[in-house]
């Protein structure tokens, strides 16, 4: 990765000052080992002063398509509607993207030949998921299937166009109700605010064709619910996590940690997992 700035640092730019985006923000500014925090791109800046006021170094607020000038990382935590706005100018100019928003980028994988062609790279953070590291490591070798099974709160499916279209009425639930069973690109045009860690598997894994996901609205759980059960030539495994809504109700807590040690690792000394 290129582009260091004056004092030998990494500059990271963020689009996107939401839930995820304002976490990594913070931890950036209180300082994370070669990365500064350059810029970042907001809606509504008038909202976002008071936050960007409070920080140590206030970065710059810069359109979206802007940030590739003044960052060697843009950290992509918007609606996934952004995604192309925000990743697009990134990579053309050989910069790094993080994507968080990464059922979006099924609808738009040419940006990873963008990427390529220009020195450019799309980094995926496992984000609310966990063990992409083993996923990872078996798809070295012959995966020959991947499940999972996710199960949210009411609150954490609210609005999905799967549940809008169908007319689903999951307001008065008492028991867990099954929404959807199908592949992970399925998965993602349904619930594309909700799925992304099966996307995330996915592309790690047996891409988004054979990865099978079942989505379950459930009244009995106040986490995101998350098990994965993967078969494979190497290893067979199962992995579960219970994530911990954030202010967003769909977005577990540990996201923003996961790009927060997903950034370490640029720079770090001594990383540890792949
Ligand atoms: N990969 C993963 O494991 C996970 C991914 N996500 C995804 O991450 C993304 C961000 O999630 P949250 O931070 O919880 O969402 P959020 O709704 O809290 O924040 C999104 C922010 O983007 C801002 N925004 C909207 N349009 C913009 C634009 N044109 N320019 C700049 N900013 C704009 C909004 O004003 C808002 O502040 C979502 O797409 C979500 O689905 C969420 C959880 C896990
Ligand atoms: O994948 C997503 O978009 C969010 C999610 O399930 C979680 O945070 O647990």
């Amino acid at each position: 990765m290129t582009g260091l700035n004056a004092s030998g640092e990494l500059r990271v730019a963020i689009a996107g000052l939401g839930s995820i985006g304002t976490k990594i923000a913070t931890a950036l500014d209180q300082g994370v080992e070669g990365l500064t925090l350059s810029a970042v791109a907001v809606r509504d800046p008038a909202k976002h002063q008071a936050f960007i006021n409070s920080l140590r170094r206030p970065p710059k607020i810069l359109p979206i398509d802007q940030l590739g000038e003044v960052a060697d990382i843009v950290v992509e935590c918007a609606p996934s509607s952004q995604l192309r706005a925000i990743v697009e100018p990134a990579v053309r100019r050989g910069k790094s993207a993080v994507v968080v928003s990464v059922g979006g980028l099924l609808d738009n994988f040419d940006l990873v030949d963008l990427a390529r062609t220009n020195g450019g790279r799309i980094l995926v953070p496992t984000g609310a998921l966990i063990g992409l590291d083993a996923v990872n490591a078996a798809a070295v070798g012959t995966i020959h299937s991947v499940k999972m099974v996710t199960r949210k709160p009411i609150d954490g499916l609210k609005g999905a166009p799967f549940i809008v279209q169908n007319k689903i009425d999951i307001d008065n639930l008492r028991e867990p109700l099954k929404l959807f069973e199908g592949s992970a690109r399925e998965a993602a045009k349904g619930f594309p605010a909700n799925v992304n860690v099966a996307v995330a598997l996915s592309l790690a894994g047996i891409g988004p064709d054979r990865t099978q996901i079942q989505v379950w609205a459930d009244p009995t759980v106040t986490r995101n619910v998350h098990r994965i059960e993967v078969e494979a030539d190497s290893a067979r495994f199962s992995m579960g996590i219970e994530n911990v809504p954030s202010e967003n109700p769909k977005t577990g807590l540990i996201t923003a940690l996961s790009v927060i040690a997903l950034l370490r690792k640029q720079r770090a000394t001594l990383c540890v997992g792949t």
